[in-house]
């Protein structure tokens, strides 16, 4: 599903008027009934409905909703906010079509002095002050307006986007000015700023309303951002012919695991040949050779020379792909070794935990990376690769994107929405997956997951995101079974099979 930017949804709109052919005020009408239905799903006509519109289109849908629920029989009031009379036509039109509603309890135009009305307990205030329309933070008479809302007892209900909140960019958005949501009806799709976790109380929870918006124009505009669907995914499933060998099933090489950190590469080694890779062979300091091959015995375990820790490059002819970093510390001959197995390394790589740590802290070593490589950081380690703190979510998305691109990388960008930004410069967030999921461990499984699917023949964009969404699917039927507080590493590994099964239905 894509995911436009507030000027490419004025373009959508604007292409569906013309193309399906639907007159502006009629694809309001549209928005407005399913707004509508939703409201009315949830709350019964014995609650007192607030309406507080304002002067775009997202307070035209507003006073449209208003004037339905009116009809409806729910006592509703309506506040329009025409401060500067710059009213929207189509926001013009439905303040007639309201003046007109006899079943309207009150209609108020607000152009100078607001006096609030009081907003009780199991009272529900529509919110469509503002929508993708807002060019810069709400100061003034609204943002006192939102804070007055969002400290009554009453339940609010955005239409679109919390007021105050932008689509994308909100890392100059004063926080306590944005209307907190108890449930958001947006349109069409979800923006890009309801992706970040700092987002989630203002939003509360979410519906996307399908307003019928041109099936064409969505398919022609082209979006930076989207997030991954099933379908994509069951199309990118590789399947294995009756005749298959081994040999025909890829070579995977982990190096994994210092000396107390074993359980980081038998984690990866387990998920890496659930993955369907036909060997995998795991290059680990020689005190975990017992743990490994007792844990693991149907991989092979390469011995580095050093009892603790990786310090010796492997040769990588006979392997597909690599994948390094689970559990490697940070000791600095490890560090040499990791540089010279980069550079040595004509397979896709994935770099990841202690791999990602040590590039931190020698920042130079970022240029000599292959083109194609995969990054699979957690906010903290990519902070820590871009050698930069940043304010928000966007904006570290921002960097990872850039990052990207200059290093003709795909970086993974982990959290609950992990962000796979590829060399060209686009975003997929992932769909899968649950808070259960943090839990140590996790990280080590998906790496060890691309790893197996890289070496099984996935080109690395596919490898990335049939690995996350995979590694989600997992995680999601793990939680099923057993609860997000108890489920750890090993249960995502347990539930890969099932998480395949469900992707090839
Ligand atoms: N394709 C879609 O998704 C559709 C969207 N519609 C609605 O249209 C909305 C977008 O409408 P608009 O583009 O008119 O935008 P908005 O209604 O979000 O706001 C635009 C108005 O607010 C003013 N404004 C912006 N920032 C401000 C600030 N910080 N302080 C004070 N005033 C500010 C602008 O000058 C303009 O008058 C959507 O959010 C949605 O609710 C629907 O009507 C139908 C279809
Ligand atoms: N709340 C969540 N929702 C969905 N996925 C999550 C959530 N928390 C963590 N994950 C996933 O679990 C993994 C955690 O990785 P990471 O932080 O590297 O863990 P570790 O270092 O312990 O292995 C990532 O793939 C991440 O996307
Ligand atoms: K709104």
């Amino acid at each position: 599903m894509k995911i436009f930017t507030g000027a490419q949804v004025k373009e959508l709109d604007k292409y569906t008027i013309e193309h399906e052919p639907i007159k502006s005020e009629d694809l309001m009408e549209r928005a407005a009934d399913a707004l509508t239905r939703a409201i009315t799903a949830s709350w019964g006509t014995d609650t007192a409905v607030v309406v507080f519109a304002g002067p775009g289109n997202n307070g035209g849908d507003a006073l449209a909703v208003a004037r339905m629920l009116a009809e409806k029989d729910y006592r509703t009031t309506a506040y329009l906010f025409n401060i500067g009379n710059t009213l929207s036509e189509d926001c013009t039109i439905n303040k007639k079509r309201l003046q007109d509603c006899k079943k309207l309890r009150k209609f108020i135009e607000v152009t100078n002095e607001f006096d609030p009305p009081r907003l009780e307990k199991g009272m529900l205030v529509i919110d469509g002050l503002f929508g993708s329309g807002l060019n810069k933070p709400l100061a003034g008479g609204f943002a006192s307006l939102v804070k007055y809302i969002n400290q009554s007892p009453a339940q609010v209900v955005s239409i679109d986007i919390p007021s105050g909140l932008m689509s994308e960019d909100n890392t100059y958005s004063v926080r306590a000015n944005i209307i907190k949501a108890d449930m958001t009806l947006t349109l069409q799709q979800k923006k890009l700023s309801f992706m970040f976790p700092e987002n989630q109380n203002f939003i509360g929870k979410l519906q996307i309303l399908d307003i019928g918006l041109s099936k064409d124009g969505i398919e022609s505009i082209p979006a930076t951002y989207s997030v991954v669907e099933e379908k994509d995914i069951k199309a990118r499933i590789l399947h294995r012919n009756s005749f298959a060998h081994k040999g025909d099933m890829g070579s995977a090489l982990l190096i994994a695991g210092s000396y107390g950190m074993a359980g980081a590469a038998v984690l990866a080694a387990k998920a890496c040949l659930r993955s369907g890779t036909g060997k995998v062979t795991v290059g680990t300091p020689k005190r975990n050779n017992d743990i490994l091959q007792i844990s693991v015995p149907e991989a092979i375990v390469h011995h580095d020379k050093d009892d603790k820790y990786f310090t010796e490059p492997i040769d990588v002819e006979e392997f597909d792909a690599l994948g390094i970093g689970p559990g490697l510390g940070q000791n600095e001959n490890t560090a040499i070794a990791l540089i010279t197995q980069i550079r040595k390394t004509q397979v896709p790589i994935v770099l990841d935990a202690d791999a990602l740590n040590i590039l931190a802290s020698h920042r130079a070593w970022l240029q000599q990376l292959p083109k194609g490589i995969i990054m699979t950081p957690h906010p903290k380690e990519f902070e820590r690769l871009a050698g930069n703190h940043y304010v928000d979510s966007y904006e570290r998305l921002c960097k990872a994107q850039s990052m990207a691109q200059q290093l003709h990388a795909y970086i993974i960008l982990k959290g609950h929405h992990s962000a796979l930004c590829l060399p060209d410069g686009t975003v997929i967030f992932n769909s899968t997956g649950n808070a259960g999921m943090a839990t140590a461990g996790s990280g080590d499984v998906l790496t060890g997951i691309i790893t197996g699917l890289l070496a099984r023949g996935y080109k690395q964009a596919e490898a990335c995101l049939t690995g996350m969404y995979l590694h989600g699917i997992a995680g999601d039927i793990a939680a099923k079974e057993k609860g997000m507080e108890s489920l750890t590493a090993g249960d995502l590994i347990e539930k890969i099979p099932q998480a395949f099964a469900f992707l090839d239905k």
